[in-house]
């Protein structure tokens, strides 16, 4: 990795004196945000969205859609009176609710129409495909480290649909600038090249750098006035996210049909037509549940996760599977919260954690978090590989070098192989760790700080990406520790405990105390 310059501040990651007994309100999940808002600003009509997530990645997603001529205003619960609700998900209450008129087409787009993709892939990449509709050219750009993420793939099948796609750095990377064709791209017979009348646009990509190339394809879909056929020329990684947009245009009344198998030559199939709008709520952040459900397991005790959905595509979910094989116990039962029964699910855990031999191909975004877990059953003389995470090189740092980096910070024994990680027993000791400017390598730094003592990282705030007011939320986490002593850890066996939990509305850790006081 290169080096980095010394850090200004560091976050002294905290250790824990005890046994957890925390309750966490998580904030609305980022892709399901991402999605919601590119829906709806090419709905037909308005959408009001509850749970959303506010973050730098959600905020710049907002930001882009305004630029390519969506109205985008946050809205107090007496204004959201939309007669067509659509089924909604239990949220906890947390988060903010957004009223989204949609653009008309071809999209508006406003004066300079310039987008900041910040560091987020979901906007980097969904942006730049619908700005092949809008009228006039859209320059993209982003953080030094979103210059560097994969997106060639993309911006070539943005081409064979009309738009000039102009390199303003490294071909194939940010910055870009797309100039659209949008009049001829929407008016059928006309485009370049140009399917018969009624006929899909058929295109080919190669999405095996990101889930989202293919993603961001399929989210552009129904408004090319004979809708797309996407062929993959490679696998695809993170196929819980593809899912998650199928799902997504599906619960918008849009017609997608999926490949059997995914793989080399697989075809979705996207029909015209824009999406419906009304009322949507977005679901907590599952894979941001994933460092507070680690800590269960190094500190031992009980975390629990409060709205946690009993169906989702979220990559997240599969944390019910994963921590278990570390060695936690897990339950998802409804619970009374403040005043409503939630869905609540239960980690708990004894202070050891198991290794693992995981594929994570499916669901790499919670790779960081394994990671985590690994490097302290390593130390507690257990070893770990993860495989099938190639593609994380390409997320917002080389995910591979800087977890390898930084467990060998650690006096670990971590090496990187082909398509991923190998973390040996080894005894950890202090470290000040780097971020790398990547949220996940901040809150992998704060679970392996529970166990070892002085663990610091340099910039913490960079979990704004995903999770603002992260280290307060863990700090009150921890405030949990002790609270209920043995006695909460033995009575508890990773049940929900219901009633004693309140939540207030905002995302955050509430512990027994909080909610008798
Ligand atoms: O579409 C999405 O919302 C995401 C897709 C995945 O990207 P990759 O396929 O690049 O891993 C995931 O890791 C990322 O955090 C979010
Ligand atoms: C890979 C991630 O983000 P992005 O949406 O920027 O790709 C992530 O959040 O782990």
């Amino acid at each position: 990795m290169e080096t980095l310059p010394e850090a200004s501040s560091w976050w002294p990651a905290p250790t824990a004196s005890g046994l957890l007994d925390a309750a966490v309100s998580l904030p609305g999940s980022k892709s399901l945000t991402a999605r919601a808002l590119v829906l709806a600003a090419a709905a037909r009509e308005p959408t009001t969205l509850t749970g959303v997530l506010r973050s730098r990645d959600t905020d710049l997603m907002t930001g882009a859609l305004r630029t390519l001529g969506a109205g985008i205003t946050e809205v107090a619960d007496a204004t959201a009176t939309d007669a067509e609700a659509l089924p909604a998900t239990a949220d906890t209450g947390a988060g903010t609710r957004l009223r989204v008129t949609p653009s008309s087409l071809p999209l508006h787009v406003a004066p300079g129409g310039s987008v900041d993709c910040g560091l987020a892939g979901t906007v980097m990449r969904f942006v730049p495909a619908l700005a092949v509709l809008a009228d006039a050219p859209v320059v993209l750009d982003g953080d030094p480290a979103a210059r560097l993420r994969p997106m060639a793939p993309l911006l070539e099948v943005l081409s064979t649909l009309g738009a000039t796609v102009t390199y303003l750095g490294r071909p194939g990377f940010l910055p870009v600038r797309i100039k659209p064709d949008a009049d001829r791209l929407l008016r059928p017979g006309t485009g370049r090249p140009s399917p018969a009348l009624g006929q899909p646009h058929r295109v080919k990509v190669d999405a095996s750098s990101s889930s989202q190339l293919l993603s961001a394809l399929l989210l552009v879909a129904p408004l090319l006035p004979g809708g797309l056929e996407v062929t993959t020329t490679g696998s695809v990684p993170s196929m819980a996210h593809v899912r998650m947009t199928v799902e997504s245009l599906r619960q918008r009344g849009v017609t997608v049909e999926e490949p059997d198998t995914p793989g080399p030559g697989a075809t979705w199939r996207v029909l015209p037509g824009r999406p419906v709008g009304g009322r949507l709520s977005i679901e907590p952040d599952l894979s941001n549940a994933g460092p507070f459900l680690a800590a269960a397991l190094v500190a031992g005790g009980t975390v629990r996760v409060l709205g946690w959905p009993s169906s989702t595509t979220q990559a997240g979910d599969a944390w019910r599977t994963l921590l278990p094989r570390m060695g936690g116990s897990v339950a998802l039962a409804a619970s009374p919260v403040g005043g409503q029964v939630l869905p609540v699910l239960s980690v708990h855990g004894s202070g050891q954690v198991h290794g693992i031999d995981a594929d994570l191909y499916d669901v790499g975004e919670l790779a960081p978090t394994v990671a985590a877990l690994a490097a302290v059953a390593a130390h507690q003389g257990r070893g770990s590989r993860l495989t099938g995470i190639a593609h994380l090189r390409g997320h917002e740092t080389d995910r591979l070098a800087a977890l390898a980096t930084e467990i060998r910070r650690l006096g670990g024994d971590a090496q990187e192989t082909d398509d991923g990680l190998v973390i040996r027993p080894a005894r950890l000791h202090a470290a000040r760790l780097h971020s790398y400017a990547d949220h996940r390598m901040a809150t992998f730094a704060a679970v392996v700080g529970l166990a070892v003592p002085g663990v610091e990282v340099d910039d913490v705030e960079c979990t704004s990406k995903t999770l603002p007011g992260f280290a307060g939320m863990w700090q009150a986490m921890l405030d949990s520790t002790g609270r209920r002593g043995c006695e909460g850890h033995r009575r508890d066996q990773g049940e929900p405990r219901g009633e004693g939990h309140r939540d207030t509305g905002g995302a955050g850790a509430r512990t027994a105390r909080d909610a008798q006081d």
